[in-house]
């Protein structure tokens, strides 16, 4: 049974990367995904905006929706403060166990906890389960149709507070338009449109922060 491109990518970085170096994993990642085979990692000229927006928040807590092989979940862990983690869901239990290798060869297991299921079943268990209050910062990068339900339903749960940050991938590519139609009308988020381009690609995208104003 031939390896999946995931399988393979995890391969790259386990013979390539620096074991327990966060930096090494995302780069290693990038060289192998820009030179021989395309995913669906957020990248290292969007991620830059993630960065920015990760460092401004400063979360104490975060969660990202769609965790595919773990490339944001180790480049956003590498810039959380001490005590801070991120908690991170994927439902498809194959990329689930790439992204947990990946997470651990990185060395960043203790500040992340990768959360195996559906966003819409994980979100409500949050505060109960997961002992969460608020959230200071989310990623959304999953599937686009579900940006819109699932920030509705992070409403829902109380889970977000005045401040709290939202920044959501491939606005523009594959495009989520009725996320940012919902959160540029919304009186309850502060919108910010940052222009990028695909990962690994000429093409163009962008990413949308909206902070929620409570
Ligand atoms: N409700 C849910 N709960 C938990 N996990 C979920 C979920 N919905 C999707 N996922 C997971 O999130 C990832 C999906 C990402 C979709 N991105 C994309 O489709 C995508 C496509 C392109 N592109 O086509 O160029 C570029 C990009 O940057 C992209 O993020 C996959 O790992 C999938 O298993
Ligand atoms: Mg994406």
């Amino acid at each position: 049974m031939n390896q999946s491109k995931e399988q393979r990518i995890l391969n790259f970085v386990l013979q390539n990367a620096v074991r327990g170096d966060p930096c090494s994993v995302v780069d290693t990642i990038d060289k192998y995904c820009s030179q021989k085979e395309w995913a669906m990692n957020v990248g290292n000229e969007k991620g830059l905006i993630l960065d920015k927006t990760v460092e401004e928040a400063n979360p104490s807590v975060a969660l990202e929706l769609g965790t595919y092989c773990g490339y944001s979940a180790v480049r956003i862990s590498r810039l959380l403060k001490a005590g801070a983690r991120l908690l991170t869901v994927e439902f498809n239990p194959e990329f689930a166990a790439i992204a947990k290798q990946m997470i651990e060869f990185a060395g960043v297991q203790d500040k992340v906890k990768l959360l195996e299921g559906p966003s819409e079943e994980i979100i409500p268990q949050l505060k109960k389960k997961y002992e969460v209050d608020t959230l200071d910062f989310v990623f959304l990068d999953h599937w686009k149709d579900r940006y819109t339900p699932d920030t509705i339903l992070l409403q829902e749960c109380n889970l977000l507070r005045k401040g709290s940050v939202l920044l959501a991938d491939n606005v523009i590519f594959p495009g989520a338009p009725d996320f940012l139609n919902y959160v540029r009308k919304s009186p309850h988020f502060q919108c910010t449109n940052y222009p990028s381009h695909l990962e690994y690609m000429q093409v163009e995208d962008a990413m949308e922060k909206a902070v929620f104003l409570g």
